[in-house]
C-alpha cells in the first residue's frame, strides 16, 4: 500500500527532461496562439469595439448599425475597426474620412469585396460586385460617355420620361387619395424609366413582358434583403450548401429570367441595328437614342470593343439592381416628408406655378429655374440616404491612414449617414429644410458633406438618372396636387425603419387636385 503511494508520487514529481518539454509545448502553444491572434488583429489597427469569437461586433450592431457605428465613432475615432464574424471591417465616419480613403486614396479603395451572392447570378460580369478592374472601369466610362452623348435633355428620353408622369398623373386622378396604389404605381414607373434610359422604350405597365421584369427583379431583391440572403455575404461559406439556403434556387431562377428578357431585347435591337448600318456603314447619320445605341455604334467603331453583348446584358441588369429600390424608395420617402411639410410643399407649388404655369408638366430643362425645388430634391436626398452604409468597397493594398494601418483586403464601410446626417453639419438634420441648400442669392448649392450617392472612383454611376428622374416625378406632382395627411392621422415621424435600405415609416396620404388657375 505505501509502495503504491510512493510510486504515484513519484510519478506525479516529473523529471528535469519531462519539465522542459511541457514548458517547451506551453511556449509553443503561446507563440501559436499570439501568432493566429496577430493574424486576426495585426498590429495598429484601427481602434475599435470588442466582439464575440465568430460573430465580432455583428451582435452588438441592432437595427440601424449605420447609428450605432456613427455613436461607436464618438468613443473610438473616425475611422474604427470592427469584426463582422470571421470578416475584418474599417468604417469611415464623417466626411473627411470618407474623403481621405475614397478620394485621396483612390487606388487603393476603389475595390468591392466579393459579393458572392450576386457573383452567382453574374459569374464573374457586371460592375457592381467585382474589384475596381480595368474591364469595370471602362464600362462605368462607357455608360458616362453614353449619358454625355445622350444628354439627360435628350428628347426622346424626355418623351419617354414624360410619358411615364403621365401614368402616375392619370392615376393620381384616380385613386383619390389610395397611397398604396400610388406606391405601386411609381414603384413600376421607376423600373420603366431605366428601361426608358436603356433600351429608348418604355413598358406598358400592363404588358406580360413587363410584370415578368418587375417580378423577377423583386425576386432578386426579396431573397438578398433576407437575413439569410444577408448572412451569406458576412459567412459565404453558406452558399457552398445551396440545397441548404431557403430560397436561393428561386433567387438564381429570377436573376437568369430577368438576364434572359434583356437579352432578347437586346438580341431583337441588333437585327434592327444590322439594316440601319446597312444603309448608313460609316453610320455618319446615326443619331443614339439610348445606351443600346451608344453601345451598338461604339462597338462598330471599335470603342466598345472590350464589351460582348452578354457584358452589355450584365451591366444593365446592374443597373436595375442599384437603381430601382434606391430611387423607388427615395421617392417615397419624398411623399412622406411633402405630407409632413405643407409649408415647404406649398413654397414649391408656388414656385413651379410660376416659371412653368399649369398648362404643360415641368421639363428637365426648367430645372435650373427652379432653385427651391432642386434644393427640396436635394434635400430629400440628404434626408431619406436610402444606403446608410454605402455598398462596401474593400482595401486593395496595405495603406495608412491618420496613422492606422489597413490591411489589404479589409472591408471598408462608407458611413454615409454619418455625413447627411451629422447634426454638426446639419442642424436639426432630421426636419426637412430645402433652405440649407440657398446662398444669399438665392441659388442652389450644394455643400461638400452632401453624400447620398458616395464619392470616388465607384460612386453611383446613375446620379444624374436618379436626379432627373425625382425632378420629373416630384414637380409634376407638387404642380397639380396637394399632398396631405387624412384627417385623424397621426402626423408619421421622420425617423427611417432600419433596413439594408432605409425605409420612410408607412403614411396614409391623400392627393387632392389643385383647382384649374
Ligand atoms: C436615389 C437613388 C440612388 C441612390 C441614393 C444611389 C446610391 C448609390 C450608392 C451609395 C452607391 C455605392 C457607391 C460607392 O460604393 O461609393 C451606388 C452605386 C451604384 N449605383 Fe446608385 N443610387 C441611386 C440610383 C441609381 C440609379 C438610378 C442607377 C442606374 C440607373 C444606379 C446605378 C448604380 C451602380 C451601377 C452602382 C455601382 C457602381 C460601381 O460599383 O462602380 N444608382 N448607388
Amino acid at each position: 500500500m505505501t509502495e503504491a503511494i510512493l510510486d504515484t508520487a513519484a510519478a506525479a514529481v516529473a523529471s528535469p527532461t519531462e519539465n522542459v518539454q511541457t514548458f517547451l509545448v506551453l511556449m509553443l502553444g503561446l507563440l501559436a496562439g499570439y501568432l493566429l491572434w496577430r493574424r486576426v488583429n495585426p498590429p495598429n489597427l484601427p481602434p475599435g469595439p470588442w466582439g464575440l469569437p465568430g460573430l465580432g461586433a455583428i451582435p452588438f450592431l441592432g437595427l440601424a448599425p449605420h447609428e450605432t457605428l456613427m455613436t461607436m465613432s464618438k468613443a473610438y475615432g473616425d475611422i474604427m475597426s470592427v469584426r463582422l464574424g470571421p470578416k475584418l471591417a474599417v468604417v469611415l465616419n464623417g466626411q473627411r474620412a470618407i474623403h481621405q480613403a475614397l478620394i485621396k486614396r483612390a487606388g487603393v479603395f476603389s475595390d468591392r469585396p466579393g459579393f458572392e451572392l450576386v457573383n452567382m447570378v453574374h459569374k464573374g460580369r457586371g460592375i457592381i460586385a467585382g474589384p475596381s478592374t480595368d474591364f469595370v472601369q471602362r464600362q462605368r466610362r462607357f455608360l458616362m460617355r453614353s449619358f454625355r452623348t445622350l444628354g439627360l435633355n435628350t428628347h426622346n428620353i424626355e418623351n419617354c420620361l414624360q410619358a411615364e408622369v403621365q401614368t402616375l398623373m392619370t392615376t393620381l386622378k384616380q385613386v383619390q387619395g389610395n397611397s398604396g396604389e400610388v406606391y405601386d404605381v411609381i414603384n413600376r414607373s421607376v423600373v420603366n424609366a431605366i428601361a426608358v434610359f436603356s433600351f429608348g422604350n418604355r413598358f406598358n405597365h400592363n404588358d406580360p413582358k413587363f410584370h415578368r421584369l418587375v417580378s423577377c427583379l423583386e425576386g432578386v431583391f426579396r431573397f438578398s434583403s433576407t437575413g439569410v440572403g444577408l448572412m451569406t455575404q458576412a459567412f459565404p461559406v453558406l452558399l457552398k450548401f445551396p440545397r441548404g439556403l431557403p430560397g436561393l434556387s428561386q433567387f438564381l431562377e429570377d436573376g437568369d429570367n430577368f438576364l434572359s428578357i434583356i437579352r432578347d431585347i437586346v438580341k431583337s435591337r441588333r437585327q434592327v441595328f444590322a439594316e440601319i448600318l446597312q444603309k448608313d456603314p460609316t453610320l455618319d447619320d446615326f443619331k443614339p437614342s439610348d445606351i443600346l445605341d451608344c453601345y451598338f455604334q461604339e462597338t462598330t467603331r471599335g470603342q466598345a470593343w472590350f464589351m460582348s453583348d452578354e457584358d452589355f446584358c450584365h451591366m444593365i441588369m446592374d443597373n436595375y439592381i442599384a437603381g430601382t429600390t434606391t430611387t423607388r424608395l427615395t421617392m417615397q420617402w419624398a411623399m412622406l416628408l411633402l405630407t409632413i411639410s405643407p409649408r415647404e410643399q406649398t413654397k414649391m407649388h408656388d414656385e413651379i406655378v410660376s416659371v412653368v404655369g399649369t398648362d404643360r408638366l415641368p421639363s428637365l430643362k426648367d430645372k435650373d429655374n427652379l432653385p427651391y425645388t432642386k434644393a427640396a430634391i436635394f434635400e430629400l436626398l440628404r434626408i431619406s440616404c436610402v444606403t446608410p452604409l454605402s455598398l462596401p468597397r474593400e482595401a486593395a493594398d496595405d495603406v495608412i491612414i491618420d496613422g492606422h494601418r489597413i490591411p489589404k483586403g479589409t472591408m471598408v464601410m462608407t458611413n454615409l449617414w454619418s455625413v447627411t446626417n451629422d447634426p454638426d453639419v446639419w442642424e436639426d438634420p432630421r426636419t426637412f429644410k430645402p433652405e440649407r441648400f440657398l446662398n444669399e442669392q438665392g441659388e442652389c448649392v450644394l455643400p461638400k458633406e452632401w453624400l447620398p450617392f458616395s464619392t470616388g472612383k465607384r460612386s453611383c454611376i446613375g446620379q444624374a438618372i436618379a436626379e432627373s428622374m425625382m425632378f420629373m416625378y416630384i414637380s409634376a406632382i407638387v404642380q397639380n396636387y396637394r399632398i396631405y395627411l387624412p384627417a385623424g392621422k397621426t402626423v408619421p415621424t421622420a425617423e427611417p425603419i432600419p433596413a439594408m435600405h432605409l425605409h420612410p415609416q408607412p403614411c396614409e396620404i391623400s392627393f387632392a387636385k389643385y383647382p384649374p388657375c
